[in-house]
């Protein structure tokens, strides 16, 4: 069995890598060996087979003894430990969700329900870097990859609403404490269905701009958003939306650069990023057609009728949340023309926008 060692399992990301593992059997195909830069020694989790203690995610002679390393311990271990890694001759295949390596000549970006082609490619080639995408793009790709697939996209205008997760765990506790200081400031008005709702606003707008907690996000966003994500860039892009363009066509391979650009703003959600999305197709298509070229894109979209009623009930965070699926709605011709529609896309980012990719290359490997 392949020795594969586990970095940043117990992290937000490696936790939920951890229980998809569990769910699909993946502990039954390795040698797992757990790796931790806090807790060295210490005892390692259940999935534990013949190396139950936790090794020294810094020791290179250690990580050299995997055969694959599966990496969520974040870019800065990344780029302290990999480069040494390579350096000392080791030859194994490398799987991480930090955005270090990801634009590099050397690393696929990983998206097989997406970019097998580009994968298997990769592998033939003896590429051994491997990187999860950013949520927002792979939540995007899974939801209109098919409109992609069959080259019918000339343009993507993607505007983001992106949740607290995406920041890490501090910043969703962040969130969830800012909602109890809202609300804990207007508790007794709210008990008295005569309060006039005035005053409640004034005492609320006040609470946010001076409680709320922003040690982590900067600035308050319970009860609010934020319309920056990530560094910002000399030509007025935010990181975040740098990514767009240069890794959806990354993934995809493509020798012309497709244009995908838009604001990416942080959204009061728990874990599901979403995209409003314009795309300019190449061509005129009916509707009935667009829809089953998205539905064909890959078996876990899930189309929504672009109606009000099934829209408000199965295109939002509360129902797609914890789960694979893709949510795909709202699409329709807009008035630009009839190349142009709208489409709605959600999804569990810390699943197919972080976890889902990296076991599913696991088992790409293992499978070969
Ligand atoms: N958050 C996201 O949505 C996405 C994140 N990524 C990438 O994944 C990587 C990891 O992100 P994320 O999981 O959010 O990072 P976390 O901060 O949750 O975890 C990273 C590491 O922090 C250490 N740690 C310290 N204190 C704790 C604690 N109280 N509980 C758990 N772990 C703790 C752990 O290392 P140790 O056990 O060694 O102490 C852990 O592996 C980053 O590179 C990020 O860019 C990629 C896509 C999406
Ligand atoms: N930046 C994303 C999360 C993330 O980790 O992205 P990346 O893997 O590209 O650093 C967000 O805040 O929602």
């Amino acid at each position: 069995m392949k020795v594969v060692g586990l970095v940043g399992w117990r992290g937000m990301v490696g936790s939920v890598l951890m229980q998809r593992m569990q769910e699909e059997g993946d502990f039954e195909h390795i040698e797992p060996v757990f790796f931790t830069t806090s807790n060295k020694g210490g005892k390692a989790p259940a999935m534990a087979k013949k190396e139950t203690t936790l090794q020294d995610a810094n020791d290179i002679d250690a990580l050299k003894k995997c055969d694959i390393i599966i990496t969520c311990q974040g870019g800065d271990y990344t780029t302290e430990i990999f480069p040494k890694l390579r350096a000392a001759g080791w030859d194994g295949y490398w799987i991480d969700a930090a955005s270090t390596l990801r634009m590099k000549d050397d690393a696929v970006i990983i998206l097989d329900p997406v970019n097998q082609n580009v994968i298997t490619d990769a592998l033939e080639r003896g590429v051994k870097n491997y990187i999860g995408g950013n949520c927002t793009n792979s939540i995007l790709l899974m939801g209109v990859g098919g409109l992609f697939r069959e080259g019918l996209v000339e343009w993507v205008s993607s505007m983001t609403y992106q949740a607290a997760s995406g920041g890490g765990a501090n910043h969703m506790r962040e969130l969830l404490s800012g909602m109890g200081v809202v609300h804990g400031a207007v508790a007794d008005e709210l008990a008295t269905p005569a309060s006039a709702i005035l005053d409640i606003d004034r005492k609320v707008a006040e609470t946010i701009r001076k409680e709320v907690p922003t040690e982590f996000f900067g600035a308050p966003l319970a009860g609010g958003l934020i319309p920056w994500i990530d560094a910002q860039l000399e030509n007025g892009q935010s990181k975040e939306e740098w990514k767009g363009q240069a890794e959806v066509n990354k993934i995809l391979g493509n020798a012309k650069t497709i244009p995908v650009d838009g604001l990416c703003v942080r959204i009061g959600a728990m874990r599901c990023h979403s995209l409003a999305l314009t795309i300019k197709l190449k061509r005129d298509l009916p509707l009935a057609e667009i829809e089953s070229i998205i539905r064909s894109g890959n078996q876990w979209v899930k189309w929504v009728p672009n109606e009000r009623a099934v829209t408000v009930k199965e295109l939002t965070p509360a129902a797609i949340t914890g789960g694979l699926e893709i949510g795909v709605g709202r699409v329709r011709k807009l008035n630009q023309g009839p190349e142009y529609i709208s489409a709605f896309v959600i999804g569990d980012q810390l699943l197919w926008g972080a976890a889902e990719p990296l076991r599913r290359m696991l088992r790409i490997v293992l499978d070969r």
